[in-house]
């Protein structure tokens, strides 16, 4: 029997430090058949980077849309019944990752995975110890998404938009460990005051989120 195909879906804003990290680990996964890396109007070379890599196509937004309509615009362009979604900004990620992710969905187990980091560093294992259903990293059959409402305008709220789609649905997803994995935080990327700013915005678009569940 033919396996089914796999789309990894990687929305990046702003990501040319990190990015190179994360495709050089997907590359590597003979499970996925397709790398899209849906590049969110970033000003820095986040593009160029992903396009230097042979088996990655990159979508370009021409303007700053947020998570939620990259990934959008991502899954739209996926030709794969499996959808992989994985941030940018992962430390730590390798190919075992990305398949231990994957493996509950292509065997039939379940229809969603998300990724929980553990381990790799306090600071960001606290947030999806407390909401796993925030996590970025995610795999679900492509049908799930049928009737996802307003995901493209949700910007950071998107991940609670997934996780009320696939409670709708009745899928509950299998949570799956990621040893060792962390991301870098936004205070890292734009210092402590650009980067807690942009932590409370983030906050506000989850929280706008809470009364549609
Ligand atoms: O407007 C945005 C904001 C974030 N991202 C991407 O969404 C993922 C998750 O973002 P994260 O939680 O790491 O927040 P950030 O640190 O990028 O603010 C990363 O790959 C980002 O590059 C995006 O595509 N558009
Ligand atoms: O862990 C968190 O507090 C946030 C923000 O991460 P950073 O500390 O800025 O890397 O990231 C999670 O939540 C976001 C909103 O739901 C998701 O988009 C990220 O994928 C997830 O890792």
């Amino acid at each position: 029997m033919s396996r089914e195909r796999v789309a990894a879906i990687v929305p990046a804003y702003n990501e040319e430090a990190n990015i190179a990290c994360v495709l050089q680990v997907l590359c590597q996964v003979p499970e996925i058949d397709q790398i899209i890396v849906v590049n969110d109007g970033s000003l820095d070379r986040t593009g160029e980077v992903a396009a230097s890599f042979p088996n990655v196509t990159v979508i370009d937004q021409i303007e700053n849309q947020g998570k939620g309509a990259a990934l959008k615009v991502g899954a739209e362009a996926a030709d794969a019944d499996i959808l992989l979604f994985l941030d940018a900004d992962l430390i730590g990620l390798t190919v075992p990752h990305v398949q231990q992710l994957l493996k509950p969905v292509l065997d039939g187990e379940t229809d969603a995975t998300v990724g929980i980091f553990d381990g790799g560093r306090t600071s960001t294992d606290w947030a999806q110890a407390l909401a796993p259903f925030l996590s970025g990293q995610r795999v679900l059959r492509r049908a799930l998404l049928t009737g996802v409402d307003h995901i493209d305008e949700a910007r950071f709220g998107v991940e609670l938009q997934l996780h009320r789609q696939l409670k709708r649905m009745g899928k509950v997803p299998k949570e799956v460990i990621l040893k060792d994995v962390s991301q870098v935080m936004k205070e890292e990327k734009l210092g402590l005051a650009k980067g807690f700013a942009a932590r409370m915005r983030m906050y506000w678009e989850i929280i706008r989120e809470i009364p549609r569940i």
